[in-house]
C-alpha cells in the first residue's frame, strides 16, 4: 500500500470506506475518506486493504479481483447485489445473498436448461451451476457429492436448496411423477417443521439432509431426507413476535367447518400454545375474505393479516392438502395427522391448581374438564389415565420396601405443567418423525448408485439471549468449520506445497479444542450435562458450576461476567457461561438446559401414550426412537439424552458429506442476507 493509492478504511457503520493514505505511522495510517475530503482519521495498518482501482466495477469470481480482501470481497459482492446479480463464485464456493423479491427469469425453465451440461465458470455464477457441477462430477467420478449450504436464518439456504432440487430432477429425473413427488414433498415439511420468527416467516426450525438417489444411467430415481434437532420449545412458547410451527395456523384458518367440529377448533387466541407469541394468520386481501370471522383472533382482526408473497394459511392449508394426495397420503391419515396436532393444542389448555391437601400435590381445574375430555378423545386416551399421568408420576422403589413396587407421587402445579409440555413435545415431535418417515416412502427406491446431498443445515447462531439449542447449532457449526479448515485449507495447502507452487501459506485457527470442550468423554461439556440429568436432583445450576469447575483455565470458555457486552456481565456464573467459537463469542444462559437435554417423558406418560386407544397414536410411539430407547431403560426414570443423540447423528453426517467430498472440492454455498 502507498501514498495516493485508493485504500479500504474501517468505517464504523458500513464496515468500510474508501479513503488515500495521506501519512504512514509506525503501526498506524492516516486516511483521508474520499467522501470526505480534508476529514483525516487514523487506522490500524491491519485494518486498512488496498483498494480496486475501479471499485464501481465488478468480477463474477471473487478469485479475479486483483486484491482479494475482506474489503474487496464484500464490495464485490455488494455492487453486483445492486446490479440483481446475487450470485457470486469464489473458486467453488458460491455466494448467494438473499434479494427477497423475484428476480425475473432467473430461476425460469430455460435457464435451467442453459447451465445443463456447462463448465463451472462459463456461464454467470448461479446456483444451477453449483447443481450441475455436482451432478457432472458424480457422473464422472463415479462416487456421490454433497452440497453444504450455509448461512445466517433467513440467508435463503432453504430456497437455494430447493432450487438445487428442482434443477436436478428437472434436468436429470425421468420425467415421471418421482420427480414431481421429491419437489411437492417440501411443502408437507415445512407446514410441521418451519415457523414465523423475527427474521424469517418462513424459518426452518430442523436442519435436514436432502439425497436425491442416481441409477447407474445417471437418471434420478428417489430421495431420501434426514432431519436433525427440530426445534421443541417452540410447541409449547414462542416469543410475542413469532409463531408456532405453520400447521397449527392452517388448520385453524383452512379447515372446514366439519373437521372444525370434531376437532373442536376454534381461533389461535384460544390455545395456550399459541396465544402467548402472535395468532394472525397470513393471508392476502382476497384469503383474508375466506377465513371465517370465528376462526381469527382479536389480534387479526384489530391489526389485519401478516403478509409474505409466498405464505397464505388459508391457500396453504388447502395446497398441503393436495400436496398430501399426490405423495401418497389418504384422507384417513391427513386426518388423524389433523387430530394429532388438535389434540397438542387442546393438551396445552389443561390447567392445574394446588390440591389443598397435605400430599402437596395438584388437581386439574375444574375449567379445564372439558379440554381434559377433548385431549383424551383427540389422542384416543381414558381420561381418567390422562387425568392421573399428569397430576401423579410413577416411580418405581429399589431401595426400603419391596424392590420394584410402584409408588405413584404426587406432582405440584409447577411439575404437572412441566409434564404436560414435555407431552405435547414427545407427541408433536413423534409426529414431525412421521411426517419424514412418511415424505420418505413417497421416493421409494429398490437400489441407486449415487446420490447427491444437500445440506440445509442452521448457520452460526448468537443472539442476545442463547439457549441450548444455540449451543447444539453452534457445536455443528464448530465441527462443519473443522471440517473447511481440512479439507480446504488445509489439504489444499498440502498440495500446494507438493506441487511446489510456492503459494504464500494460509494461517487458521485449529478449533479443535473447542470442540474437545463441548464433546470430549466425561469432561466435555455434553458429557457433564448428562452427568447432571442423572442426578437424582439436577439442577441448571449446578451444571454450570461444574462446567466451570471442570474446565478453569480452559482458553475457549470463560464465566459471563467477563463478556464485552453488560447484558451477559449481569449473568451469574452458575447461570450461565461463554464459549470463544471460531465465529465469536457466545454467552449460553444455561436455565433449562436440564430440561432441554431430556428427551424422555415420565415413564407413566410414555406408558399411557404407547398404550393409546388410537392406532396412529399408537404407532406414532411405537416407532420412535425415543419409545426404543425407553424400553431399555425400563425401570428406571428413565433419561435420554438430546446432546449426545444430536453428537451421534452428527459424526455420520459429517463422514457422509467428507466421504463425498473429494478433490477437487466440490460445490458449497453460503448464503447472506
Ligand atoms: N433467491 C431468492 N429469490 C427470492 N427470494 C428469496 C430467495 N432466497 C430467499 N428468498 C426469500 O427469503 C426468505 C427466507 O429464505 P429461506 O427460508 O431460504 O432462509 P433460510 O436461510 O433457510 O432461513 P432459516 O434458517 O430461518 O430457515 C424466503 O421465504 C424468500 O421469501
Amino acid at each position: 500500500m502507498e501514498d495516493g493509492k485508493p485504500v479500504w478504511a474501517p468505517h464504523p457503520t458500513d464496515g468500510f470506506q474508501l479513503g488515500t493514505i495521506v501519512d504512514i505511522g509506525a503501526d498506524s495510517l492516516t486516511i483521508e475518506p474520499l467522501k470526505q475530503k480534508g476529514k483525516t482519521f487514523l487506522a490500524p495498518v491491519n485494518q486498512v486493504f488496498p483498494a480496486e482501482d475501479d471499485p464501481n466495477k465488478h468480477v463474477e469470481d471473487n478469485c479475479s479481483l486483483m486484491y482479494l480482501n475482506e474489503a474487496t470481497l464484500l464490495n464485490n459482492i455488494r455492487v453486483r447485489y445492486s446490479k440483481d446479480k446475487i450470485y457470486t463464485f469464489v473458486a467453488n464456493i458460491l455466494i448467494a445473498v438473499n434479494p427477497y423479491y423475484d428476480i425475473p427469469k432467473l430461476y425460469s425453465p430455460e435457464t435451467i436448461k442453459q447451465y445443463q451440461g456447462r463448465s463451472l465458470g462459463t456461464l454467470p455464477p448461479h446456483v444451477y451451476a453449483i447443481a450441475d457441477k455436482a451432478f457432472r462430477d458424480m457422473k464422472v467420478l463415479k462416487m456421490s457429492q454433497s452440497i453444504i449450504v450455509s448461512g445466517e436464518s433467513g440467508a435463503g439456504k432453504t430456497e437455494n436448496t430447493k432450487f438445487v432440487l428442482r434443477y436436478l430432477t428437472t434436468s436429470y429425473g425421468t420425467g415421471q411423477d418421482i420427480d414431481e413427488r421429491i419437489v411437492e414433498a417440501n411443502p408437507l415439511l415445512e407446514a410441521f417443521g418451519n415457523a414465523k420468527t423475527v427474521r424469517n416467516n418462513n424459518s426452518s426450525r430442523f436442519g435436514k439432509f436432502v439425497e436425491i438417489h442416481f441409477s447407474e444411467k445417471n437418471a434420478v430415481v428417489g430421495g431420501f431426507v434426514s432431519h436433525y434437532l427440530l426445534e421443541k420449545s417452540r410447541i409449547c412458547r414462542q416469543s410475542q413476535e413469532e409463531r408456532n410451527y405453520h400447521i397449527f395456523y392452517r388448520l385453524c384458518a383452512g379447515a372446514s367447518e366439519d373437521i372444525r367440529q370434531r376437532f373442536y377448533l376454534s381461533s389461535p387466541d384460544t390455545f395456550r400454545y399459541l396465544n402467548r407469541g402472535c395468532t394472525r394468520f397470513f393471508s392476502t386481501k382476497d384469503t383474508d375474505k375466506q377465513i371465517l370471522q370465528n376462526r381469527k383472533s382479536p389480534e387479526h382482526l384489530k391489526a389485519g393479516p401478516l403478509k409474505d408473497p409466498l405464505l397464505d394459511d388459508h391457500g396453504d392449508f388447502n395446497r398441503m392438502c393436495v400436496a398430501m394426495k399426490k405423495i401418497g397420503l389418504d384422507d384417513t391419515e391427513k386426518l388423524d395427522m389433523f387430530r394429532v396436532v388438535a389434540g397438542v393444542m387442546h393438551l396445552g389448555n389443561i390447567d392445574f391448581e394446588e390440591a389443598g391437601s397435605t400430599s402437596g400435590g395438584c388437581n386439574i381445574r375444574n375449567q379445564s374438564r372439558e379440554t381434559l375430555e377433548h385431549c383424551a378423545e383427540l389422542l384416543g386416551l381414558d381420561e381418567e389415565d390422562l387425568r392421573i399421568s399428569l397430576t401423579t408420576r410413577v416411580m418405581l422403589t429399589t431401595a426400603g420396601g419391596a424392590k420394584g413396587t410402584v409408588i405413584k407421587v404426587p406432582l405440584k402445579v409447577e411439575q404437572a405443567n412441566n409434564a404436560r409440555d414435555a407431552l405435547a413435545k414427545a407427541i408433536y415431535s413423534c409426529l414431525f418423525d412421521h411426517v419424514v418417515t412418511r415424505v420418505n416412502q413417497c421416493f421409494p427406491f429398490d437400489a441407486s448408485a449415487t446420490f447427491i446431498g444437500v445440506l440445509d443445515i442452521a448457520g452460526f447462531e448468537y443472539f442476545e439471549h442463547n439457549s441450548f439449542e444455540q449451543f447444539c447449532i453452534n457445536y455443528c457449526n464448530e465441527k462443519l468449520q473443522q471440517f473447511f479448515n481440512e479439507r480446504i485449507l488445509k489439504e489444499e495447502q498440502e498440495l500446494y506445497q507438493k506441487e511446489g507452487l510456492g503459494v504464500n501459506e494460509v494461517h487458521y485457527v485449529d478449533n479443535q479444542d473447542c470442540i474437545d470442550l463441548v464433546e470430549a468423554k466425561l469432561v466435555g461439556i455434553l458429557d457433564i450435562l448428562d452427568e447432571e440429568n442423572r442426578l437424582p436432583q439436577p439442577s441448571d445450576q449446578h451444571f454450570a458450576e461444574m462446567v466451570h469447575s471442570k474446565h478453569k483455565d480452559h482458553f475457549r470458555l470463560t464465566v459471563p461476567r467477563k463478556s464485552k457486552l453488560a447484558v451477559h456481565r449481569n449473568v451469574r456464573d452458575d447461570e450461565g457461561f461463554i464459549i470463544r467459537h471460531f465465529a465469536g463469542a457466545v454467552c449460553y444462559e444455561t436455565t433449562k438446559f436440564v430440561e432441554k437435554n431430556n428427551d424422555a417423558l415420565h415413564m407413566s406418560l410414555e406408558a399411557l401414550v404407547s398404550e393409546s386407544k388410537d392406532r396412529f397414536v399408537r404407532e406414532l410411539f411405537e416407532n420412535s426412537n425415543n419409545s426404543k430407547d425407553s424400553k431399555q431403560k425400563a425401570g428406571k426414570l428413565s433419561f435420554i439424552s438430546v446432546g449426545n443423540k444430536f453428537k451421534v447423528v452428527l459424526t455420520p453426517l459429517l463422514s457422509t458429506v467428507t466421504t463425498f467430498w473429494h478433490h477437487p472440492p466440490p460445490p458449497l454455498m453460503l448464503c447472506g442476507r
